[in-house]
C-alpha cells in the first residue's frame, strides 16, 4: 500500500473542474482525484487517492452500459487472481456511468516495449521475456478457467505494478462463457478457482491447481493429493458446451436490445462507413430506425484489430476463448521484435498481412473455414510463398518461433491454451525467467502518440475499415460475389 505522498511532479493535476466524476459526491467524499491518466473507447481514468489512508487507486468511469456490467462481473469472479487487476469497489447507480475503483498500476506492457525500443540495448532479454509471459498467461490461464474469453487482449491492458507484477485489465469487452447451471456466486466461483484444472508434465490436465504464483516455475507444490485428470479435448469440450451457451445470451441480450460489442470486423467501421462496407451485407444488428445506438456495435472494438483473430475478422459469432490464443501470439511476438506483428491499416488490410506471412486460410489450414460469415465475400489471391514467422522474428531462437507459432494457428481448436503454454518446455529451458523483481519497469507510461508517431498513426487508423486507399501492396476488385484481394 503507498502511503507516502507522491513526488510533486508526478501529481501536477491535469485537471478539469469540468470532469463529470466532479459531480459525483459519494466519489469526492472518498477519493481526492489527482490526475486523468487515460481515455479510452468507453471510458475516462483518473489516478485518485483514497482519503482513508492514502492509498492510491484508478476510479475508472465507464460511460457505457454494457462495458461497465461486463467489467464488473468479470472482476468480481476474477478478484483472487494475482494477474487481474483488482476491483476495489464501484460506484453504480442507475441512469448514471458506473465508477470502478481499481488498483492503480502506473504502467504497461506497451510502454516496456516502446521504452525497449528506444532505449535498451539488445531490447528485452530472454528471461524477462519469459517472466513476462508467464504473468500473461497465468492472467489469461485464470480467465480461461472460469470461463471468461477477455476479447481485447494487447500490450496497452497488460498494466504493471512498480514491482513487476503484470495483471491483466480493460474488461469491457469481456464476455463469460457460462456453463449449463452454472451460477456464478462468489463461493461457486472461489471453489472453482481452487479446483480448476493444470497441465501437468504428461500434457494432462490436473485438479486441484498447483501453478504456482511464486517466480520460479519449477517451484511448484508438488503435494497435491486429489488426482483427477482431464484431457485437453475434454477441457474443450467443456468449452464448446460454454460457446453454446453464451451464444444463445448473444441471441438474448439482442432481442432486449442490449448489444453485444460484435468483435467482428465489421464492427470496427463508423456509422459513415457502412454505406462503403463491401461487407455490409453480414452486420449482424442493424438498428431501426429511431433505435438507441449507444449499445450498437458500430463503434465496439476499435483498437484491437492488430490482435484480433482471423476468424472474428471473417465475422464469426460462434467463438471461444481461442480468440485471446490468437492475440497472446501476436503479443508474445511483438515482445520478442519490439514491433506490432500485423499492424493492420484495415480489416482486409490485416488479413492481407496475416497470409502473406502465414499462407492462405483455407479449408485445408482450417477445415470448415469456408462456413465463416465474411469468407464467401472477399476472395485472397494464393500466397505462393508465405513468409513464415522467421521473416517477422529474425533474431529468435526456434523454441521462441515455436512458442508463436503454437498460437497463431488458423484452426482455433490447434492452438495451445495457456495452461498448455505454462507448462511449455520453452519457459523452463535456460535462460531461466528473471524474478519478477528483477524485471526492468519503465517509470512512465508510453505515449504512443509522442513517442512512436509512426505506429501512433497505425493505431488511429485501425478505427477505420473501409479505406481502400490504405491498401499497400494489396489489389482489391470488385467481384460477382464480393472483393477479390490481390497482392502485388
Ligand atoms: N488500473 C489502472 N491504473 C492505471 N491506469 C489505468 C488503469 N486502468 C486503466 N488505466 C489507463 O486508462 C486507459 C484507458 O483505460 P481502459 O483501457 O480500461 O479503458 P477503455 O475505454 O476500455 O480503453 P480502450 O479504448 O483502450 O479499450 C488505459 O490505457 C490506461 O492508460
Amino acid at each position: 500500500m503507498e502511503s507516502s505522498p507522491p513526488p510533486a511532479e508526478a501529481v501536477v493535476p491535469l485537471k478539469s473542474s469540468s470532469w463529470s466524476i466532479y459531480g459525483r459526491q459519494e466519489i469526492t467524499q472518498k477519493y481526492e482525484i489527482q490526475e486523468r491518466v487515460g481515455s479510452g473507447a468507453y471510458a475516462d481514468v483518473y489516478k485518485a487517492r483514497r482519503l482513508s489512508d492514502g492509498l492510491f487507486v484508478a476510479l475508472k468511469e465507464i460511460h457505457d452500459y454494457q462495458s461497465s456490467f461486463r467489467e464488473i462481473d468479470a472482476l468480481q469472479i476474477l478478484q483472487n487472481c494475482p494477474n487481474v487487476v483488482v476491483l476495489h469497489e464501484y460506484f453504480w447507480r442507475e441512469g448514471e456511468d458506473a465508477i470502478l475503483v481499481l488498483e492503480y498500476l502506473p504502467t504497461d506492457l506497451a510502454s516496456v516495449i516502446g521504452e525497449a525500443k528506444k532505449n535498451w540495448e539488445g531490447g528485452i532479454t530472454v528471461g524477462e521475456i519469459k517472466r513476462w509471459m508467464i504473468q500473461i498467461l497465468q492472467g489469461v490461464d485464470a480467465c480461461h478457467r472460469n470461463s471468461i474469453v477477455h476479447r481485447d487482449l494487447k500490450p496497452s491492458n497488460l498494466l504493471i505494478s512498480d514491482e513487476g507484477v503484470l495483471k491483466l485489465a480493460d474488461f469491457g469487452q469481456a464476455r463469460i462463457l457460462l456453463a449449463p447451471g452454472f451460477t456464478a456466486s462468489a463461493d461457486d466461483l472461489q471453489h472453482h478457482e481452487k479446483n480448476a484444472p493444470t497441465l501437468n508434465q504428461e500434457g494432462t490436465f490436473q485438479k486441484p491447481e498447483v501453478i504456482s504464483t511464486n517466480d520460479n516455475l519449477s517451484q511448484q507444490d508438488p503435494g497435491n493429493q486429489e488426482q483427477q485428470f482431464m484431457t485437453k479435448e475434454e477441457i474443450f469440450r467443456e468449452l464448446v458446451e460454454h460457446k453454446a451457451e453464451s451464444f444463445a445470451i448473444d441471441e438474448i441480450d439482442k432481442e432486449s436490445n442490449v448489444y453485444d460489442g460484435d468483435t467482428s470486423c465489421l464492427a470496427t467501421c463508423t456509422t459513415g462507413e457502412v454505406e462503403d462496407d463491401p461487407l455490409k451485407g453480414s452486420y449482424l444488428y442493424e438498428l431501426e430506425e429511431g433505435e438507441d445506438d449507444r449499445y450498437g456495435p458500430l463503434t465496439s472494438c476499435v483498437g484491437t484489430r492488430w490482435y484480433r483473430a482471423p476468424e472474428l475478422l471473417y465475422g464469426s459469432i460462434d467463438y471461444g476463448i481461442e480468440i485471446d490464443l490468437w492475440s497472446l501470439g501476436c503479443i508474445f511476438a511483438e515482445l520478442l521484435s519490439l514491433d506490432p506483428l500485423f499492424p493492420g491499416t484495415s480489416d482486409i488490410d490485416q488479413l492481407s498481412r496475416i497470409f502473406t506471412i502465414l499462407g492462405n486460410l483455407s479449408e485445408e489450414t482450417w477445415p470448415g473455414c469456408s462456413n465463416l460469415p465474411d469468407y464467401k465475400s472477399i476472395s485472397f489471391c494464393k500466397v505462393i510463398n508465405p513468409a513464415g514467422l522467421e521473416a517477422k522474428l529474425p533474431h529468435c531462437s526456434p523454441e521462441e518461433i515455436g512458442v508463436v507459432r503454437k498460437l497463431l494457428c488458423f484452426n482455433p481448436a490447434g492452438r495451445a491454451t495457456a495452461m498448455e503454454l505454462l507448462g511449455d518446455q520453452y519457459l523452463n529451458d535456460e535462460p531461466l525467467p528473471v524474478a519478477t523483481s528483477d524485471l526492468r519497469v519503465p517509470s512512465t507510461r508510453c505515449r504512443l502518440d509522442e513517442d512512436f508517431p509512426d505506429e501512433w498513426n497505425g493505431y488511429r487508423a485501425m478505427g477505420s475499415d473501409s479505406d481502400f486507399e490504405d491498401f499497400g501492396g494489396v489489389n482489391v476488385t470488385k467481384t460477382g460475389t464480393g472483393f477479390s484481394v490481390r497482392f502485388d
